[in-house]
């Protein structure tokens, strides 16, 4: 199957004040892609994120999206992001929220659609959150708030969803949910994920890019152990899990914040 980009990325460099976190990195993500962006803490797997959906501006090097292969000036994206960058007192129901990821479509002057209320029930149904509608954020399980927050990113129907670390939420028993979730979802739309996890991360998505200040590009998923070492710049030991490899880190120390 030819394969369409849809996002990007051409030598691009970004950090914060003096500090460089991306060193003159490549990335193009495709249509209908499922990217795993692994890689060590620090690495600079958020500050990407950040790049792609507008956030940061980088310091040098050109993002470019597409729609059908015609370049485009911006795309429509979905984000869930990382759990601790949630305000969790922030006084917002459920239904709320997932309101609020269709506030682009919303023109200032005029309320939300008939339309745009009954894609929000529908989105909460199928984030399985039906009668926590009025709920607020604060009154969640790390589970529930990850389904609302996931139906924000969804509810738009955007062209690609970013996933920052949802694996943080902490709902173990959502977790193969939201695998099967994610892959209903990516026969229509590309996917971010990013992830610590690994294992996860290898069973699930269609391609890698390891972020660690500079990124490596793998076009699928049959990573050879050395190369996922080699770019991640830590040991990585596979370990047996059931059926299915599963790949873990070794202790070690970093030195990659410099
Ligand atoms: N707003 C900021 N201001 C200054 N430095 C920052 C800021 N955000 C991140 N950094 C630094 O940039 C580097 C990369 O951070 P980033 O969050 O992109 O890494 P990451 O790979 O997502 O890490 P983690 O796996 O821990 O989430 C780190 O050294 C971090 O301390």
């Amino acid at each position: 199957m030819k394969k369409t980009p849809l996002i990007q990325l051409s030598d691009i460099s970004a950090g914060y004040d003096r500090k460089t976190v991306l060193d003159h990195i490549d990335l193009t993500v495709y249509e209908q892609d499922f990217l795993g962006v692994i890689g060590p803490n620090g690495g600079g797997k958020t500050t990407l994120i950040k790049v792609i959906l507008g956030l940061l501006s980088p310091t040098s090097g050109q993002i470019r999206f597409f729609r059908n292969g015609t370049e485009v000036p911006e795309i429509s994206m979905g984000y869930l992001p990382q759990y601790n960058a949630i305000d969790k007192k922030f006084p917002i129901s459920v239904y709320e929220v997932v309101l609020s990821g269709l506030n682009r479509q919303k023109s200032l002057l005029h309320p939300f659609s008939r339309e745009q209320h009954e894609q929000v029930q529908h989105v909460i149904a199928q984030m399985g959150l039906e009668g926590l509608e009025k709920r607020a954020i604060g009154q969640l399980s790390g589970g529930q708030l990850q389904r609302a927050l996931l139906g924000r990113a969804l509810v738009s129907d955007p062209q690609v969803v970013i996933l920052d670390e949802p694996n943080t939420y902490i709902d173990k028993r959502f977790e193969a949910k939201l695998y099967s979730l994610l892959e209903e979802i990516n026969r229509e739309r590309a996917i971010i994920l990013v992830s610590h996890d690994i294992g996860t991360v290898l069973q699930n998505v269609k391609s890698i890019a390891c972020v660690n200040g500079n990124l490596h590009y793998h076009p699928d998923t049959e990573v050879p152990t050395e190369w996922l070492e080699e770019h991640f710049g830590c040991p990585i030991e596979l370990v047996g899990h059931g059926n299915l490899p599963h790949r873990v880190l070794k202790s070690h120390n970093h030195t990659h914040n410099g």
